[in-house]
């Protein structure tokens, strides 16, 4: 049965890369439906307004609650995972991705202006799971973009949309560290030489190798991640490196 993706948005020609490539091919092999849907579709006034003053004063305009229940109830099927981007949100992490890639489908609610009133996530967490989540610590003009990531990430681990599955099982992170430096031909390039021991093929010292430049690109990078490992996930020697 193929995963169910829906969109609600009120710029839904922004979602338009979803046909495009890996998702294009993806889609028609029947792996991944996409339905895209335009908010305003929900709106009842001639203005088809979906904004309007925040309570309490401050900048800029909040969502309004009626018009994004109205396109849930009709959009999401029941205990499906609601999916709301927002600056304010967990940070989005590839175990995420993973977790919902074994669900039946995601429905993505896309935020504009100051965000959407927080009555339609508390209303939405009554009908299934709601995450709201964040792709990285700056802040976009609405969740669309979000979304076009959070999607790549998810249906790329859906079986039989990437073909490689290796590639898939020894992604960046998945052992908890940053992917090393990858070479292929030619073997030396404009006075830069590929490290000879990849091309010794002493499949050890190559693994060894590897996993070094990991360790070493992880604490130079993103030290965090180094905190988060688990118990003996690193050698006494590793730990010195
Ligand atoms: N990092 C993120 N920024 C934003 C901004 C808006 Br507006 C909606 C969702 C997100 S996720």
């Amino acid at each position: 049965s193929s995963f169910l993706i829906q969109v609600v948005t009120i710029f839904p020609e922004y979602l338009a890369p979803l046909r495009q490539s890996l998702l294009g091919k993806a889609a028609e092999r029947g792996l991944v439906d996409i339905a895209v849907h335009d908010l305003r579709a929900w709106t009842d006034d001639v203005h088809r307004t979906v904004d309007d003053a925040p309570y309490g004063g401050g900048p800029g305009m909040v969502m309004r609650p009626e018009p994004w229940a109205r396109a849930l109830e009709e959009v999401r099927p029941p205990g499906t995972r609601l999916v709301v981007p927002t600056p304010a949100g967990r940070p989005f992490t590839q175990a995420m991705a993973a977790e919902w890639a074994a669900e039946p489908g995601l429905v993505f609610a896309c935020g504009r202006y100051e965000g959407i009133d927080q009555r339609v996530a508390d209303w939405a967490a009554e009908a299934g799971p709601v995450s709201e989540v964040s792709i990285g610590d700056y802040v976009l003009a609405g969740g669309e973009s979000a979304v076009l990531v959070m999607v790549e990430a998810v249906t790329r681990l859906l079986p039989g949309v990437v073909g490689n599955r290796e590639s898939v099982e020894f992604d960046s992170h998945a052992d908890g560290l940053l992917e090393g430096p990858s070479y292929t031909r030619p073997a030396s390039w404009r006075g830069h030489d590929v490290p000879p021991v990849l091309l010794s093929g002493d499949h050890a010292a190559i693994a060894r190798w590897r996993r070094e430049q990991s360790l070493r690109r992880t604490a130079a990078r993103r030290p965090d991640l180094l905190l988060r490992l688990p118990e003996g996930a690193l050698t006494e020697a590793e730990r010195q490196l």
